[in-house]
């Protein structure tokens, strides 16, 4: 049976904690591939400005180099909130060979409790946790831990960076830097 790694986020922008995230989940559980998978809309945050098409060509050039890393766009053609129980019914049925794998931060750990029919859920996937600063890895679902070196960036932090014209180098590849510039994301020039 494959072994993939499904890393669920808004990517906005895809930064380097999340290929770090996705880079030791695979190298550590031994997958054979990770998949990420861009949020249409997101159902724990309000709606971001930044266009659903800008998120997905941003984490297509973050995965460019990574011949393991693969874009699914499932929740993008789906449309309306991103469930990830819709998700997860839908590629399990699709993809009866695979074992997923559910990669996430501290942060979603902790909110796990609140996940659309996460009862459900977590009978379907197994769950991995890594650290995220200021965050718990407890939780009272079933989850697997991996200790990763911890990079605390966030897209958060990226954004506010550029928006004060500041240097974003270094916690995002090149390509989605540069991609940021041309299209005046964020309040860049
Ligand atoms: N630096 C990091 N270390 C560990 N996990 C991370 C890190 N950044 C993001 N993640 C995880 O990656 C997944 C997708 O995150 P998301 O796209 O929301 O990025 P974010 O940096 O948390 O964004 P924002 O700051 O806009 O909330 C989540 O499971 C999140 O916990
Ligand atoms: O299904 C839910 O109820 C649910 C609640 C919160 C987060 N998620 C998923 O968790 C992943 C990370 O979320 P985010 O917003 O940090 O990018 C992303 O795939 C979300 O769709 C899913």
């Amino acid at each position: 049976m494959k072994k993939i790694g499904l890393l669920g986020g808004t990517f906005d922008p895809p930064h380097m904690g999340h290929l770090l995230i996705a880079e030791e989940v695979y190298q550590q559980l031994g997958l054979d591939e990770v998949w990420f998978i861009p949020s249409n809309d997101p159902p724990h945050k309000t709606a971001t400005d930044t266009l659903v098409n800008d998120r997905l060509e941003m984490t297509q050039l973050a995965i460019d180099s990574n011949p393991h890393f693969k874009v699914n766009t499932i929740e993008i053609e789906r449309s309306g909130i991103s469930y990830t129980f819709d998700t997860v019914k839908t590629l399990i049925d699709e993809f009866e060979d695979i074992q997923f794998y559910f990669i996430m931060g501290g942060d979603m750990v902790e909110y796990l409790p609140k996940w659309h029919r996460i009862e459900e859920l977590v009978e379907m996937i197994t769950f991995v946790g890594v650290k995220r600063k200021g965050h718990e890895l407890s939780s009272p679902f079933p989850i697997q831990t991996i200790d990763i070196p911890v990079f605390e960036v966030s897209s958060t932090v990226i954004r506010e960076r550029i928006g004060e014209g500041r240097s974003a180098r270094y916690l995002l590849p090149e390509l989605v830097e540069s991609y940021i510039k041309e299209r005046g994301l964020y309040g860049s020039e």
